[in-house]
């Protein structure tokens, strides 16, 4: 027999019975869904990344709805139990989604939720600590000090990259790439080359304007390029940065070719999703090349490193934690939770998945509308 569960139970008595697969920040989340008749479930297992057969037991016989994490493999098995279960939610507390697989969720009738907006520039700035981090040696400086290593000043001492007036290349110019390009440009007046399947208009508007502005104060104008290709922006760019979503075009996007084509002493970041890199390659690559250096926050087997990446002085490497600030957390649960809620409420869509504000403000009550619901199922 499947070893039981643990979990924590609110409202009891809820009409709707919904389960969330890990505890998330804040209360607000919880009130929302109980105020509306839920009986809300969290799964308070110590075990980080659940199994499907955990999930299965957490659905159990009758569930209206899952809130669950982007480290979980929702499919066919899972949304079929949702579905005899009489469930016909699920949102991820995530914008990226490719740990779902959304023909599975249609077939079932489930709609998928996501958590957009409110991540856009906690992660961007999580970028840009990175591309500073990198450029500029943090991580390798702050072990030197630690290890009692430092004996004064000297002119070769961790020598990095200045960013003023380099270019900043952005892949995936949406939201997050957009949010990254505005800090990068505004903060160190870089300019830009970016690739998108489609144009980033309001984010060109506003590097013509920057520009406009610095050059009426003196200074030099930053420039912006769209460009055609991906190599483009690889063999122009300093400081690249990933942000695209990840699918199977997207999919090792980053691979040994692509890396030979970059400069010998460029930063590459990326906060998307692990398998946009191909990881042998870059420590390959990083190896030869020890003026190269990456800052990564996503992994391609996540939670492991490929072989020799923890070794490499040239690469930054932190945990998955783009999104991870006390507003975007609760935000994130917020907006799943009402995705679930909205659904199993009957409440239409939200218009605008990119203005999600109306849901956030902890004083009023939020609309009755599912924030961001990815399959259009409602
Ligand atoms: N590391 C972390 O903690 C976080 C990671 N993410 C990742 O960032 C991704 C982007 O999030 P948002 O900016 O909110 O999404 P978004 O949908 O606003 O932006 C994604 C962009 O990628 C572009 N794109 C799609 N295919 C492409 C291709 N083949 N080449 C170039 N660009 C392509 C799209 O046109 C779009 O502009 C998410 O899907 C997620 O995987 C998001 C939040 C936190
Ligand atoms: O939202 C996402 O897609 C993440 O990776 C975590 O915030």
């Amino acid at each position: 027999m499947a070893k039981p569960i643990s979990i924590e139970v609110w409202n009891p008595s809820g009409k709707y019975r919904v389960v969330s697969t890990k505890p998330m920040p804040g209360t607000r989340w919880i009130h929302l869904l109980t105020d509306q008749d839920c009986r809300v479930e969290i799964c308070t297992e110590k075990k980080t990344i659940l199994s499907v057969e955990d999930i299965l037991a957490l659905i159990g016989e009758r569930c209206d709805g899952v809130i669950g994490q982007l480290t979980e493999d929702w499919g066919e098995v899972l949304f079929s139990a949702l579905r005899r279960a009489g469930g016909t939610a699920f949102s991820n507390m995530a914008v990226g989604y490719n740990n779902v697989d959304v023909k599975a969720a249609n077939k079932y009738g489930i709609a998928v939720g996501n958590t957009p907006g409110v991540l856009t520039e906690t992660t961007a700035e999580l970028a840009a600590s990175l591309s500073l981090a990198a450029a500029r040696r943090i991580v390798e400086a702050d072990q030197f000090m630690r290890a009692g290593l430092y004996d004064g000043w000297l002119p070769h001492l961790f020598v990095g990259n200045l960013l003023r007036g380099q270019t900043v290349g952005v892949i995936g110019a949406g939201r997050i790439g957009s949010a990254y390009a505005r800090m990068m440009i505004e903060g160190f007046k870089m300019n830009l080359i970016y690739y998108d399947l489609y144009q980033a208009t309001r984010l060109e508007k506003f590097v013509t304007a920057y520009g406009e502005f610095l050059q009426a104060n003196g200074e030099q104008a930053v420039t912006w390029k769209r460009a055609a290709t991906v190599e483009d922006v690889l063999s122009e760019a300093d400081v690249i940065s990933l942000h695209p979503v990840l699918d199977k075009t997207t999919y090792h996007l980053i691979n040994k070719e692509r890396l030979s084509i970059m400069k010998k002493e460029a930063v590459l970041v990326n906060a998307s999703r692990g398998p946009v890199i191909d990881e042998a390659a870059l420590v390959e690559h990083l190896k030869a090349n020890p003026m190269f250096r990456v800052g990564l926050d996503v992994f391609e087997e996540e939670p492991f490193m490929k072989p020799g990446l923890a070794e490499l002085k040239n690469a930054v490497v932190v945990p998955h934690i783009a999104s991870a600030s006390k507003w975007t957390r609760e935000g994130m649960a917020t907006l799943a939770a009402l995705n679930v809620l909205g659904k199993i409420k009957g409440y239409p869509v939200w218009s605008d998945p990119n203005r999600i504000d109306s849901f956030l403000d902890e004083k009023t009550v939020p609309p009755p509308a599912a924030p961001s619901i990815t399959n259009h199922l409602l």
